[in-house]
């Protein structure tokens, strides 16, 4: 039977920040440590400075013991939902991104009326000098 994990995003993960309330995203990972604060040998306020961020680095750097890797999975909650999107201005782009080029092609004639007018008014003077050395 498949397990169902809970997915979270790295937003919602960096709400939780506080001495009561306390995650930690590591490898893909969400902990809650909220009660690990007092116990953490390495001290509450590395936890809580790791919060809202990809803490891996800093959990690698610290070279935690196999028992401490054993002891952080009583604490998992869930999985880091990477499909949402890391750069909310494409999000915005996009939204912002019209697809009506009819309107697109009006717009842009109206700003660049003088080069349209200027290739027919070029091609009549053109075409009357070439009528009249005929
Ligand atoms: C669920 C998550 C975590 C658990 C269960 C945990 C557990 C432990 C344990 C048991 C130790 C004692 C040394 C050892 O056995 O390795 C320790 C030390 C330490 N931890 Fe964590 N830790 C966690 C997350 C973190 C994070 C996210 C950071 C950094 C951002 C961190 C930084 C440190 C530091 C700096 C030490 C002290 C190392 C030393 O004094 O040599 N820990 N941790």
């Amino acid at each position: 039977m498949p397990t169902l994990t809970k997915l979270y995003t790295m937003q919602e993960a960096s709400q939780h920040n506080t001495k009561d309330n306390c995650w930690v995203v590591i490898d893909g990972k969400v902990y809650d440590v909220s009660t690990y604060l007092d116990d953490h040998p390495g001290g509450d306020d590395v936890l809580l400075d790791a919060t809202g961020r990809d803490a891996t680095e800093d959990f690698e750097d610290a070279g935690h013991s196999k028992t401490a890797r054993e002891e952080m999975e009583a604490f998992c909650i869930g999985e880091l939902d990477t499909t949402s999107s890391d750069l909310p201005e494409l999000e915005i782009f996009s939204k912002n991104h019209s697809t009506d080029y009819p309107k697109k092609l009006v717009d842009l004639t109206k700003r660049y009326w003088a080069v349209p007018a200027a290739v027919v008014g070029i091609s009549v003077v053109v075409a009357a000098l070439h009528l009249r050395k005929k």
